[in-house]
């Protein structure tokens, strides 16, 4: 199923976990502010509406998303969290720089949740124009930050009743 069939905002809260114990940090991506700021919204949002208290939040920025799995893995070790939410905005351009910038991304977070006992989240979007971002971050087809939020609590649900 692509996104266009499916609303990435779309969750029934009444089957979600509870959330008020969880901590989560989300790093952010400077590149493209305007739609990782939208993603950052979304997910912030959703986190409070499950019952995340803002005070468990840390947010931190990384200047591209090449640098998220980085940002991440310093809130891991210093921030006492649940999981990270890694949110970022790849557009292509006119060479393979986004290829790279995709693929080094994506390992680094693969990379992360095979090391860490707490889970990073993929929050970004690898698009081939603004438009997409736009239509994903908030437009007609949802906000990916919302179903970011969702995933790190559903997974944080799961860590948690596998510790038991
Ligand atoms: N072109 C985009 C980038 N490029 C920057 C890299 O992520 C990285 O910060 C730089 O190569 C220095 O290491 N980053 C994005 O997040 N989105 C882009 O579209
Ligand atoms: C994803 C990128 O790094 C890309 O936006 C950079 O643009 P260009 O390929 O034109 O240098």
């Amino acid at each position: 199923m692509a996104t266009a069939n499916k609303n990435l905002s779309n969750y029934d809260k009444n089957t979600m976990p509870n959330a008020s114990q969880m901590r989560f940090g989300i790093v952010v991506s400077e590149w493209n502010e305007e739609i990782t700021e939208g993603l950052y919204n979304g997910a912030y949002e959703t986190l409070v509406d499950l019952g995340v208290l803002p005070d468990n939040i840390v947010r931190e920025n990384v200047p591209g998303s090449f640098e998220l799995p980085f940002g991440a893995k310093l809130i891991l070790e210093n921030d006492k969290v649940d999981a990270v939410i890694a949110i970022g905005v790849v557009i292509q351009g006119e060479t393979k720089h986004f290829d790279f910038v995709c693929h080094g991304v994506t390992q680094g977070i693969v990379e992360l949740n095979h090391h860490y006992s707490a889970p990073t989240i993929f929050c970004v979007l690898t698009d081939m124009n603004i438009e997409q971002s736009r239509a994903r971050s908030g437009g007609e087809h949802g906000n990916k930050g919302v179903e970011a939020a969702v995933a790190a609590v559903k997974m944080v649900d799961l860590c948690k009743r596998k510790a038991r």
